[in-house]
């Protein structure tokens, strides 16, 4: 069958594009939170695709993140569905094929939820169209200690961008009108912005 979109969904620390440290987020952000939740859940059923190391630092009372498939990477996997909730996959495109051949869970959207190498490898698939980057920046200017980076040529000023940030409208219709989305958004030391980026 045919492949359902492909979604990158972070939320990174401007300039630098920073996202974690020691395998943690540097921040709790509660509202980026919830939109993390409501617009990877939807509707209708999505899949969740992240690496090893992310599922294994989530909770085991959070996992699998519910009212989705979750997909995990591990090159020592064997391609197996564990439970109805959990596919184990030894590499993104068997994954990728094995979520479009699924006829059992009709995936409306797949969303890559990390980690960093995830990240750095599928932003240069051709078939990833769409980035929903959640753009935080620090009050204080203060340095927020980050070891894990978006190494993702979207800033760049200079070379010719494929890559787009869309207004608000789209990315509202993108996420579903019963999303709240809201920006310049205050947390803690934190003000942060939802956007959609989409390859030209
Ligand atoms: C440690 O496990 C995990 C770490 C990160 C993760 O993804 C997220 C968690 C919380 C908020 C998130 N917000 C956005 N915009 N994108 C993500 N990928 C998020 C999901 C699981």
């Amino acid at each position: 069958g045919s492949t359902p979109p492909i979604v990158i969904i972070v939320a990174a620390l401007l300039p630098e594009l920073g996202i974690g440290y020691q395998g943690k987020l540097p921040w709790r952000l509660s509202k980026e939170i919830k939109y993390f939740r409501d617009v990877t859940t939807g509707n209708k059923r999505n899949a969740v695709v992240m690496g090893r190391n992310t599922w294994n630092s989530i909770p085991n009372k959070f996992r699998p993140l519910k009212g989705r498939l979750n997909v995990v990477l591990s090159r020592t996997f064997q391609n197996e569905l564990v439970t109805p909730e959990l596919y184990h996959a030894n590499s993104f495109d068997s994954a990728i094929d094995w979520i479009s051949k699924d006829k059992a869970h009709e995936i409306e959207r797949i969303f890559v939820i990390g980690g960093g190498e995830l990240y750095n490898t599928v932003i240069n698939d051709s078939r990833t169209l769409h980035l929903l980057i959640t753009e935080i920046k620090n009050n204080l200017g203060e340095e927020v200690p980050m070891d894990t980076f978006l190494k993702f040529p979207i800033y760049q000023q200079h070379q010719q961008l494929e890559w787009k940030k869309m207004d608000e409208d789209k990315l509202k219709k993108f996420v579903g009108e019963d999303i709240e989305i809201s920006q310049n958004n205050i947390e803690g030391d934190y003000t942060y912005d939802f956007t959609l980026w989409e390859r030209t």
